[in-house]
């Protein structure tokens, strides 16, 4: 048991529904009356009222900070090559182990912006693994070139009970592919979609995993910056598993990108302010806060609204919310990094140790020798994909041999 029996309460079974939303076809979501909401940081939040206006200038301003044409980009882009050199010399190689020939590509089980991933069989072994998939020219034209370099780095660079492996990459001259663990019980989103909101010992639970993935990214100098409960998958057990690294980074000490999803954006990224590790407690504090609540505490359907939420909103909780969640809540989403959990001096330990995860046995949870609270309705080994959603199936062009204008930039897959 990962909790404490004395005080494990029943409330850990999951009612489930059927119709799953993506976030993006989310309605607004239903906020509950103010009567029913109250203020943990009415008082103590500094009254800074940040405009659209503003928030478009730092958009620009990150812009301009990412284009390598400036001086600051060229030596942003000089000392990012000196840090993946030192990384590249810690990561497993990947290339050269596979190529299409060694599997065939059954369904698509998810797609993204830059590409898909399908479910695929190895031809050598009979298993199963899930193949990501990314156009060069998307990644050219979106900018994203350092990004998806960066995932390739970041993923062949950790191992980890709570992380997604990536066992090789290959590429033929318009795609770039992945070979990853696939992971049969979809996306915790999905699962809290489709139970509204989570009890408190369940988000806990998820919660706790998450904990331990991010502190073993931080110790290796890693942000996450996408952490949001489409990217965590649920293995065959209902063990958590941390997929997408494409806006991982190794940071030593700082960045600037704009980047991550809206509504798991820490005020400083959005603000274009130099920022570390603290962004991933910050969308911690909001991944809490989504299984618990059902909805993320600054949603606004247009993102613009939602950036202009992160900075200024108060964060309010509904009454039914745990005392020691919302405690914990307010000490991750705060603004003040100085005060930020998992931002101050013992870094994670500070999380790990906040009453709200008092159960947990944390050297027993990274064993993962434990009962989870839901174990997805799944026939192991068998490449069933009842967990995830039907995407329509596309003519591929993947094995193509033509001429590649991207040929310099992609070459560690
Ligand atoms: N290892 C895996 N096993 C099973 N399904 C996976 C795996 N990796 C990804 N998926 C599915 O594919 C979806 C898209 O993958 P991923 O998030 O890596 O793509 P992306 O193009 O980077 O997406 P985004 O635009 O959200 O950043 C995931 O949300 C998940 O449903």
């Amino acid at each position: 048991m990962y909790l404490d029996p004395q005080n494990h309460n029943k409330d850990t079974h999951l009612d489930i529904i059927d119709k799953i939303p993506n976030r993006s076809q989310q309605q607004s979501p239903k906020i509950p009356e103010n009567n029913d909401e109250h203020n943990k940081d009415d008082d103590k939040e500094k009254e800074h009222t940040i405009t659209m206006d503003e928030i478009g200038r730092a958009i620009e301003e990150s812009e301009r900070r990412q284009a390598n044409d400036t001086e600051e980009g060229l030596e942003r882009k000089r000392q990012n090559d000196e840090m993946r050199k030192a990384l590249m010399a810690q990561s497993r190689p990947t290339s050269g182990k596979y190529s299409l020939t060694d599997f065939q590509i059954l369904r698509t089980l998810g797609t993204g912006s830059f590409g898909r991933v399908h479910l695929i069989r190895s031809n050598h072994n009979g298993r199963f693994y899930a193949l990501k998939v990314l156009k060069k020219y998307t990644i050219v034209k979106l900018k994203q070139i350092e990004h998806t370099n960066d995932e390739r780095l970041m993923l062949s660079v950790v191992s980890h009970p709570f992380i997604v492996r990536l066992w090789g990459t290959f590429q033929d001259s318009n795609n770039i592919f992945m070979v990853m663990d696939y992971i049969e019980g979809g996306e915790l989103f999905s699962l809290l979609r489709k139970s509204q909101r989570f009890p408190n010992p369940v988000a806990k639970f998820y919660a706790a995993e998450v904990c331990l993935a991010l502190e073993y990214l931080h110790s290796k100098d890693i942000i996450y910056r996408d952490l949001k409960p489409e990217n965590i998958l649920l293995d065959k057990n209902g063990h958590i598993k941390i997929t997408d690294f494409g806006f991982a980074k190794y940071v030593p000490d700082i960045t600037y990108t704009l980047c991550g999803t809206p509504d798991y954006i820490a005020p400083e990224v959005v603000s274009t302010k130099p920022y570390n590790k603290s962004v991933d407690w910050w969308s911690f504090g909001i991944l809490i806060y989504e299984m618990l609540a059902g909805y993320t505490p600054f949603y606004d359907s247009n993102a613009m609204k939602t950036y202009e939420n992160i900075l200024n909103a108060k964060l309010k909780f509904p009454s039914f919310f745990n005392e020691d969640a919302q405690d914990l809540i307010s000490k991750l989403v705060t603004r003040d990094l100085s005060a930020r959990l998992g931002n101050l001096q013992k870094g994670s330990e500070d999380v790990k140790n906040h009453p709200w995860f008092h159960e947990v046995v944390w050297e027993k949870l990274i064993t993962r020798n434990i009962e989870t609270p839901y174990e997805p309705p799944i026939q192991q080994g068998q490449g069933d994909t009842s967990q995830f959603d039907r995407y329509p199936e596309e003519e591929f062009d993947y094995g193509a041999t033509g001429e590649d204008p991207y040929a310099d930039l992609f070459k560690d897959f």
